[in-house]
């Protein structure tokens, strides 16, 4: 039997709120529910302060929802992101009350929305998502660029922005944030939201809905791509975070190391289980010229990621060396993409092959 909504919602109701009683529907937990392709989609949103409280009805959602007819697969999300509070009293019609606009904010024209991931920590995914949206909104692209990475935001310092503050703005009737615009391109990170310096240690359901609430309640305006600086790693945060994010594509970033490699790996596997296309693998600190005698070291190992992107049938895409001034510049919160150097005509290059 085909899928039908009536009949998730059925089964929904016979699951209640933990904290006030009534069934998950009627409590207004339900934030989206989606279906396409036999996977079925839900967001609950929750109060924050009882995470803990939700994981039991977070995994009896996911059963019974799995249970509908003509449904493969069942993933449910908790969100802690509330849609931006409307303002001037002016109604804008909703095609759904329990569904979120389709696309990653109603009033945008976020033309495609591209990850940029690494399985490990620390090999340059930010340094390369920063340099690669330089490069693209360089050529005359526009593009926006959001730090996905809650713990460890570096898009700020990359950028030049640390220590900004997000503003918000009214537009059509919603309180939207207002990114911040830096080398031609608009940039959203939490480092722009929160006050202290200190890291931010949440868990994932509010991990995953402020993110949300950098894409749905940002005024990005009209992009012809945003690219997500996703948190390194392959683990269920991340999975979630691809699932609710839903980009088009995403794009791997690994050093040569058999390490990182292995972990990228599993990340190729992460994207594939949530159906969304690997466009290919960046290999980042390839090589290194000794500026003095020119000659050149490979000094995390040379053409395993090559050859594991064609293990995987997934493209690589190019590389970019190890060199002091990619890093100093990245200190400086210059991106060396923005130049003419050497480094930014690989950038160039790593962006339109990536992007094409
Ligand atoms: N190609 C490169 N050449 C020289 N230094 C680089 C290069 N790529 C990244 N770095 C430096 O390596 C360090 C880590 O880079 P970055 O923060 O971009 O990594 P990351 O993978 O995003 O880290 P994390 O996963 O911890 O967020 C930074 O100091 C950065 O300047």
């Amino acid at each position: 039997m085909a899928y039908s909504e009536s009949e998730a919602l059925r089964a929904l109701k016979g699951l209640s709120d933990p904290l006030t009683g009534k069934d998950l529907v009627t409590a207004g937990l339900l934030n989206a529910l989606q279906f396409e392709n036999g996977v079925v989609r839900a967001v609950l949103q929750i109060d924050p302060s009882h995470a803990d409280k939700y994981e039991a009805l977070q995994r009896a959602t996911q059963k019974a929802l799995a249970s509908v007819n003509g449904v493969e697969t069942a993933s449910v999300i908790l969100s802690a992101h509330k849609s931006a509070p409307k303002v001037g009293g002016r109604k804008r019609p909703q095609p759904h009350a329990a569904r979120r606009p389709e696309g990653y904010q109603g009033d945008s024209k976020v033309a495609r929305v591209i990850a940029v991931s690494s399985a490990k920590g620390g090999v340059g995914k930010s340094t390369m998502a920063v340099n690669l949206a330089v490069a693209l909104a360089k050529s005359g692209q526009k593009i926006g660029l959001l730090d996905a990475d809650i713990h460890g935001p570096s898009v700020p310092m990359l950028l030049g922005l640390a220590g900004e503050r997000a503003k918000t703005e009214e537009v059509e009737g919603r309180r939207l944030i207002s990114p911040k615009i830096a080398f031609g391109l608009k940039a959203m990170s939490i480092g722009f939201l929160t006050d202290d310096d200190g890291p931010v240690v949440w868990r994932g359901p509010m991990v995953q809905g402020a993110i949300s609430r950098m894409i749905w309640d940002v005024n990005w305006g009209t992009l012809d791509t945003l690219i997500i600086d996703m948190p390194p790693g392959t683990g269920d945060a991340q999975l979630g975070l691809a699932q609710d994010i839903k980009p088009a594509g995403a794009i791997i970033v690994s050093t040569p190391q058999d390490l990182a490699l292995l972990d990228a790996r599993k990340g190729v596997r992460m994207f594939e289980k949530v159906g969304i296309p690997v466009l290919g693998l960046i290999e980042n600190m390839a090589v290194f010229t000794c500026p003095d005698c020119g000659s050149q070291h490979h000094i995390f190992g040379t053409g395993g990621a090559k050859r594991d992107a064609e293990k995987l049938g997934i493209s690589y895409i190019g590389a970019a060396p190890l060199t002091l001034p990619i890093r100093e510049s990245g200190d400086a919160g210059k991106p060396i993409a923005q130049g003419n150097s050497e480094e930014a005509k690989i950038f160039d290059a790593l962006a339109k092959a990536a992007f094409n």
